[in-house]
C-alpha cells in the first residue's frame, strides 16, 4: 500500500520549491495542475529514477566503482626451446609474456543498496528504505545460515571419510586373512589329493575357498561395488567380489542370469515369466479346478483322495464332517464317496468297468476260421475210492495215485493221452463232496464225463451228486462199472441202482453206455475208450485251430523256481509260446509250455491241457483265460479286473460285518462266528475248502473264512490271524519261522492236515456243538536234511540233524520243501553211525531212509508225527 503526499509536502521535504518540483515532475513526463495535488510513491519513484538520469547520480559512481574493481595481472616467463636445422640442434632462449585482466561484477547490480540510493531511496520512501532493510538482513540471516550449514557439512563428510577409512582398513585385514585360510585350505586339499591319487578327480577341488569368501563378502557388501549388472558377474571374474560369489562356475546361463537377477528384487511378475520359459510348464489355475472321477461299488478313503488329488488327510475330514469317522485305509461305499466328493467340489460318476472288457471280446470274436474236428475232455467222476486215479493210471500207465496223501486226489489233473482211437484229454477230478464245486466247474469243461462206479460197492452219495452234475450240465455219461476183477463184483445190480438216478443202459433200451472194466488188470479199458471215441464221434465236437487260442484254468500253483504256474486247457485256437495273455485278473507273456510229462512244447491246440509259464501271479481255478494282441492290452484288462474283484469283496466284507451285527444283535450271543484262514499246497484245495467250510454254518455257529492261499504260511499270514482271532489251518503246508513266532506270541490256534475229511470232520464237530473226540496231528520231531548219500543197498539215505523234538522210526513222517509238504509216508530206516536206532534226539545227527521215496534233497525237512486223540473240553 502506498503512501500519498501532495506536491507542497513533498517541496518541503526535498527543500525544494514547488514550482521546480512541478517543473521536473513535467520533465519526468507527469504533469499536475497544482501544489496540492496528491503523488503517489510510484510517481515518487519515477521522478528519483529520471532525477538520478538526468543529474548522472546513478551511473558517477557506478564507473568508479567498476574502475576500482578491475585487476590486471601481467606475467612474464623465459623458456629454452631446442630447434633442429639441418642435422643440427640448437637452443634458443624465448620469452613469453601473458596478460589478464579479471573484472568483479557490481556489487548490488541487482538491488542498489549503495548509502548514496538507499539515502535516496530513504528520502523519497522511508517505508520503502524499511522494506529493504529488512530484506537487506533476511539476506545476511540467510548467508550466515548457508555458511553454518556448510560447515556442519564439512565437518560430517570428514566424519564419514575417517569411518570409511577406518572401515576400509578393517576390510583389508579381514581379506589377507581369508586369502591366508584360503592358501590353507586348498593346501590341504592338495596334500589329501595327492595322498590319495586319481579317487575324487572329479569332484570340486576347492569346497573351503568360496565359503571363506563369501562371508567377507557379505561383510563387505556395505560398503564395496554397490550393484554391478549381470554383465559384470559374467565379464569380472577374476574380481575378487564376483569370484566369491560365483566360485567355481565361470560362466551363468541366460535363465541362470534371470533368476538372479530376479532374486534382487525384480518384480515377482518376470521371475514367474522366467520359470515358464523355463519350461516347468506350470500356470496358476484361476478358477477351483473340478474334478469328475469314477468311483466303483466301493473305495478306500486313500484312493479316493488319490483321485481327487487331495491329502488323504483332508478327505478323512471332510468324511468326519458328515459324520463319517474313517481312516485313510478304510473302504467307504459308493454313495458315501460321492457324497463327500460333492462336498469337497468334484463330481463323481459311477465306474463302468465294462469298457476294457469289451475291448477284449471284441477282439476275441475277430477270431474266425474254419472249424475242425477236436478231442474230446473227458471228466472222471465217481465216488471216493471206485478206482477213478487207477483208471486214469492205467490209461496213462503211470502211477498217478501212488505218494499221494491218504490216497486220495485232492486236485485237479489235467492230461490228454494218445490212444488207439485218437487223442483224448482226461480231466482227473477228486471223488469226496468237498470238491463238489470244482467238480461242477470240471463238468462245464467237458465233453463226456465217465462214471466210475466199483461193481463191488454200488451207487453211493457222491455217484448220485455226479450224476447231477453230468444232467444239469447237459453232458453226455458213460458209466465205467469198475472192479469186476473183484469177487464181489456185481455190474447188473450197478446198472439197476443207476435206473433210479434216471440212467439208463442201452442193453435197456437206454442211451448211456455203460463198460464194465478193471482199472486194475486193464480189462474192458479199450472198450471204455471205444465208447468214448464213439460218443465223441455224435457230439461232433469242432474247434478252430487256427487265431488266438482261449480257455480255462484247470489247476495253479506258485514253484519257487518257475513262478505261477497255470495249467490251462485250452477250448479254441492254438497258445504259443510268447503269446500274451490274459487269465483272470494276472497277465503276461508265455514263457514256456509243458505238457502232463514234463515235457516242453511249443503249442497247445485246441482240447489240450497244457502248463503255463510266465503269468503276473497265480490265477484261481476257472478263470477263463484269452490270448490278446500285445501286453498293453492284457495289462488293462487285467487290472481293470483286479479292481472290480477288489471292490466287490470289499463291499461283500462289509455285509459281512453288517451281518455280524445284525446276528448279534438278532439272535443275541447265541451264534458264535468261527474265523479261519486256509492255506493249502494248490489252489484248488483251497477254494475246496472255503466253500466245503463256509458250507457247515448254522444257526449256532457261522464259520467264516477270512483268507486264504496257495503257499507256506507266513508272518502276514500269521498277523492277519492274530488281529482277526482266526484259527489258521495250513493244508500240506507249514508256517516259516516268522510266522511261528507271531503264531506264538500271540496264541494263534494253527492247525496242520493233510486230509481233507479231517478238516470239515473237525470244523462239522465244532460247528454241531458236539464234544466229542478230536483226532489231532502232534509233530514230534523235526530233521534238517543236510547232505544226501546214494547207496544200492538203501537208496537215497539223507544226512540230518534233528533240530526239534525227537524222530522215531516207527512213527509217520512227513518231507517238506519251502514249508510245503512234498511227500508223506513212513521211515525205511533211521541209523546213528552204522547203527539201527529207535529215536534220535534234538541236535543228534543221523542218517534216515524214506520208504519209496528216492527225491530229498539237501535243505528239506522231514518232519515226524503222531496221530493222538483228544477228547474235547470246554
Ligand atoms: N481190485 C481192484 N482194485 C482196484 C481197481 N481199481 C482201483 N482199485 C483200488 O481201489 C483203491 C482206490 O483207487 P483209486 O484209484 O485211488 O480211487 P479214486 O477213486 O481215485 O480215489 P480218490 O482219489 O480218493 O477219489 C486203490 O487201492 C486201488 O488199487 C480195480 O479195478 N480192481
Amino acid at each position: 500500500m502506498s503512501q500519498q503526499t501532495t506536491i507542497r509536502k513533498l517541496a518541503e521535504l526535498v527543500n525544494t520549491p514547488v514550482e521546480k518540483l512541478l517543473e521536473q515532475l513535467s520533465e519526468a513526463g507527469m504533469s499536475f495542475s497544482g501544489p496540492d495535488q496528491v503523488v503517489t510513491s510510484t510517481e515518487k519513484m519515477k521522478l528519483l529514477g529520471f532525477l538520478r538520469r538526468t543529474h548522472g547520480k546513478g551511473d558517477a559512481p557506478a564507473e568508479e566503482g567498476e574502475a576500482s574493481k578491475k585487476i590486471t595481472l601481467n606475467r612474464r616467463k623465459v623458456q629454452e626451446v631446442t630447434v633442429a636445422s639441418g642435422r643440427t640442434k640448437s637452443t634458443v632462449a624465448v620469452e613469453v609474456r601473458q596478460k589478464r585482466t579479471y573484472t568483479k561484477p557490481p556489487e548490488g547490480a541487482a538491488v542498489d543498496s549503495s548509502p548514496a540510493a538507499q539515502a535516496a531511496i530513504a528520502q523519497a520512501d522511508p517505508e520503502r528504505a524499511e522494506i529493504l532493510r529488512k530484506l537487506e538482513e533476511s539476506r545476511q540471516r540467510n548467508l550466515s545460515e548457508q555458511q553454518r550449514l556448510a560447515e556442519t557439512d564439512a565437518k560430517r563428510k570428514a566424519e564419514l571419510d575417517e569411518r570409511r577409512r577406518l572401515e576400509e582398513e578393517a576390510a583389508e585385514r579381514e581379506r589377507q586373512a581369508a586369502a591366508a585360510a584360503a592358501a590353507a585350505a586348498a593346501e590341504a586339499v592338495v596334500a589329501e589329493e595327492s595322498a590319495k591319487p586319481k579317487a575324487g578327480h572329479h569332484g570340486h577341488p576347492k569346497p573351503a575357498a568360496p565359503r571363506v569368501d563369501a562371508k567377507s563378502d557379505a561383510h563387505k557388501g556395505k560398503g564395496a561395488a554397490p550393484n554391478r549388472g549381470s554383465h559384470a558377474m559374467v565379464t569380472s571374474i577374476e574380481d575378487d567380489d564376483n569370484a566369491a560369489r560365483f566360485a567355481g562356475q565361470l560362466h551363468l546361463s541366460a535363465q541362470e542370469r534371470a533368476r538372479r537377477g530376479a532374486s534382487r528384487g525384480r518384480p515377482k511378475q518376470r521371475r514367474s515369466l522366467d520359470q515358464s520359459r523355463t519350461g516347468t510348464g506350470f500356470t496358476r489355475p484361476t478358477a477351483p479346478i473340478v474334478r469328475e472321477i469314477s468311483i466303483g461299488d466301493a473305495i478306500t478313503v486313500g484312493d479316493l483322495a488319490q483321485k481327487l488329488a487331495l491329502k488323504g488327510g483332508e478327505v478323512v475330514k471332510q468324511l468326519f464332517k458328515m459324520g463319517v469317522m474313517a481312516t485313510i485305509t478304510q473302504t467307504i461305499d459308493h454313495d458315501t464317496a460321492v457324497l463327500v466328493t460333492e462336498e469337497l467340489g468334484h463330481r463323481a460318476v459311477h465306474a463302468d468297468a465294462g469298457d476294457v472288457e469289451d475291448v477284449l471280446l471284441a477282439h476275441t470274436e475277430d477270431q474266425q476260421g474254419e472249424r475242425q474236428t477236436r478231442p474230446p475232455v473227458v471228466t472222471i467222476m465217481g465216488h471216493v475210492d471206485h478206482g477213478k486215479t487207477s483208471l486214469l493210471d492205467y490209461i496213462r500207465r503211470t502211477k498217478v495215485a501212488a505218494g499221494e496223501a491218504g490216497g486220495i486226489t485232492q486236485h485237479i489233473g489235467a492230461y490228454h493221452v494218445e490212444t488207439d482211437r485218437g487223442t483224448i484229454s482226461f480231466l482227473d477230478t477228486p471223488g469226496h463232496a468237498a470238491f463238489t464245486q470244482m467238480r461242477a466247474r470240471g463238468a462245464k469243461l467237458t465233453d463226456i464225463v465217465v462214471l466210475v462206479v466199483a461193481a463191488d460197492d454200488g451207487v453211493m452219495p457222491q455217484t448220485i451228486e455226479a450224476v447231477q452234475h453230468a444232467k444239469a450240465a447237459s453232458v453226455p455219461l458213460i458209466v465205467a462199472v469198475n472192479k469186476i476183477d473183484k469177487p464181489g463184483a456185481d455190474p447188473l445190480r450197478i446198472k439197476n441202482d443207476l435206473l433210479a438216478q434216471g440212467i439208463v443202459a442201452e442193453e435197456f433200451g437206454g442211451d448211456t453206455q455203460m463198460v464194465e472194466l478193471s482199472a486194475k488188470t486193464g480189462a474192458g479199458v479199450d472198450n471204455l475208450l471205444d465208447a468214448i471215441s464213439l460218443q465223441a464221434e455224435v457230439l461232433e465236437l469242432k474247434a478252430v485251430y487256427e487265431g488266438r487260442a482261449s480257455g480255462t484254468v484247470i489247476e495253479s500253483s506258485l514253484d519257487k523256481g518257475r513262478g505261477p504256474v497255470a495249467t490251462v486247457l485250452v477250448q479254441q485256437g492254438t497258445l504259443r509260446k510268447g503269446d500274451y495273455l490274459v487269465c483272470g485278473i494276472q497277465y503276461g507273456r508265455v514263457r514256456a509250455l509243458f505238457d502232463e510229462t514234463g515235457k516242453q512244447v511249443p503249442e497247445a491246440a485246441p482240447s489240450i491241457p497244457v502248463q503255463v509259464l510266465g503269468l503276473s501271479g497265480v490265477p484261481d481255478a476257472g478263470d477263463d483265460f484269452t490270448v490278446v494282441e500285445d501286453e498293453r492290452l492284457a495289462k488293462d484288462v487285467a487290472q481293470q479286473r483286479d479292481a472290480k474283484r477288489r471292490e466287490s469283496r470289499l463291499v461283500s466284507q462289509a455285509g459281512n460285518r453288517m451281518e455280524d451285527i445284525m446276528a448279534q444283535m438278532g439272535e443275541g450271543a447265541a451264534q458264535q462266528t468261527l474265523n479261519l484262514l486256509v492255506k493249502a499246497d494248490v489252489q484248488g484245495s483251497v477254494q475246496a475248502l472255503r466253500e466245503a467250510l463256509t458250507g457247515l454254518s448254522n444257526t449256532q455257529i457261522r464259520i467264516n473264512v477270512i483268507g486264504g492261499g496257495v503257499g507256506g504260511i507266513t508272518e502276514s499270514d500269521a498277523t492277519l490271524a492274530a488281529t482277526s482271532k482266526a484259527t489258521v489251518i495250513g493244508f500240506n503246508v507249514r508256517a516259516d519261522a516268522s510266522a511261528r513266532k507271531v503264531i506264538e506270541s500271540n496264541g494263534v490256534d494253527l492247525r496242520y492236515f493233510s486230509i481233507i475229511y479231517d478238516v470239515i470232520d473237525q470244523v462239522k464237530q465244532i460247528a454241531s456243538g458236539v464234544l466229542g473226540k478230536e483226532i489231532r496231528e502232534e509233530i514230534i520231531g523235526i530233521a534238517e536234511v543236510r547232505d544226501v548219500f546214494r547207496s544200492s543197498k538203501f537208496g537215497a539215505v539223507a544226512g540230518c540233524m534233528v533240530v526239534e523234538g525227537v524222530v522215531k522210526r516207527t512213527k509217520p513222517i512227513r518231507v517238506l520243501r519251502d514249508n510245503t509238504v512234498v511227500f508223506e509216508g513212513e521211515l525205511e530206516s533211521l541209523r546213528r553211525f552204522k547203527e539201527n536206532v529207535d529215536e534220535v534226539r534234538n541236535g543228534t545227527e543221523c542218517g534216515i531212509g524214506v520208504k519209496a521215496y528216492n527225491d530229498v534233497k539237501a535243505g528239506d525237512q522231514i518232519e515226524c508225527f503222531e496221530r493222538i486223540e483228544v477228547q474235547r473240553t470246554l
